[in-house]
């Protein structure tokens, strides 16, 4: 896991702000101290949650997106560190991993150039080495029997987590995905839009739901093929939020349904969310709250095994937002499971 930077205690008491009479959450979550043997150590612990951060923008980048994908991580961090610890936020079964280290990618992306073919073939082509890394330590969490909160990174990254999960359960795994895209791309060299297309294709994803499509930004293509095919559903925004022909939450019983006899990821892409500074922006989509209420319906399923919250791409002037809405979603996923 060479990739591995641990979150350390140095950099927890640099990032905590503390307050008198209060308790952050930092102050009481766990990391680890040694970066060998990662699956030993997560499988002695007394945590369920296993934070881990995919700072990256090369899968973005190799599917014509903007970049930005890679601030994330840290955004989320500083937020998350410093929200209460109550009765409500239950930071003692939370351990903050890391993050893997893709600082040489990001450097090499920088002397890419989007319009040539051949660089983004390169792109594509360092999209595979990333998916090694993350279906190593996506493996090791879960099969330590701890749930990873995956903040991406591009969608690119549901393949490494799918896999990870997969092989360390020993069988295929279902995901529902919120999303304004399928990501159902063909396997054309990987990038952000074909996770779900690798991993189907390889056999380590079974029943698939997206969930909220948007309609103009599905080919027929796609369409045709998912179409076609029984393990895949889908619905799409514009029958329940614009139409209203389909209900939000009856939708979500019906995903549940097509995926929970089985292991299932919870994948949420930020571009499903309005105005949410991502790769694929967009002024129209579910509002905050919807993302919050999608994530507690899922998560409450004893099948629910990873929650990956990708896509989101923040700036200096909107990190602080992006860091406080995927801090919501993560403390959704561990309220709804602690319950
Ligand atoms: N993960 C995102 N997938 C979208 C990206 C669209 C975009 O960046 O504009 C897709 O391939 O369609």
């Amino acid at each position: 896991m060479d990739k591995l930077v641990l979150f350390n205690a140095e950099k927890l008491k640099r990032l905590v702000n503390k307050r008198p009479k209060e308790s952050k959450f930092g102050e009481h979550i766990t990391v680890l101290a040694s970066v060998f043997n990662i699956y030993e150590q997560l499988k002695n612990l007394d945590v369920e949650h296993v934070i881990i951060g995919l700072p990256e923008d090369v899968g973005v980048f190799a599917n014509y997106g903007k970049s930005g994908t890679s601030s994330a991580y840290e955004a989320t961090i500083k937020i998350l560190l410093n929200i209460q610890s109550n009765a409500f936020t239950n930071p003692k079964k939370v351990l903050i991993l890391g993050h893997l280290n893709f600082e040489d990618e990001l450097e090499k992306l920088k002397l890419l150039d989007q319009s040539k073919k051949k660089d983004v073939a390169k792109a594509r082509k360092m999209v595979s080495k990333i998916d090694k890394q993350v279906v190593s330590i996506i493996h090791d969490i879960v099969k330590a029997g701890k749930k990873p909160i995956i903040i991406g990174g591009g969608h690119n990254n549901a393949y490494g987590n799918i896999k990870g999960a997969s092989l360390a359960l020993n069988t295929a795994i279902n995901v529902v995905n919120f999303d304004a895209h399928t990501d159902f791309r063909p396997e054309e060299g990987r990038h952000s839009g074909n996770g779900f297309s690798y991993a189907f294709a390889e056999g380590f994803l079974k029943n698939y739901f997206i969930f909220g499509i948007h309609e103009n930004y599905t080919s027929q293509n796609i369409l045709n093929t998912i179409n076609k095919l029984k393990t895949i559903d889908y619905n799409t925004f514009e029958a329940i939020s614009i139409r209203k022909t389909l209900k939000f939450k009856t939708e979500m019983d019906r995903a549940l349904k097509h995926i929970s006899d089985k292991p299932f990821g919870i994948e949420i892409d930020c571009d499903a969310i309005e105005n949410i500074p991502s790769s694929a922006m967009s002024p129209s989509g579910f509002n905050v709250n919807k993302a919050r209420r999608f994530v507690d319906h899922f998560a409450n399923h004893k099948n629910a095994t990873y929650l990956h919250i990708c896509e989101a791409a923040p700036s200096t002037e909107t990190e602080t937002q992006v860091g406080k809405l995927i801090t919501y979603l993560i403390t959704d996923f561990i309220r709804a499971h602690d319950h």
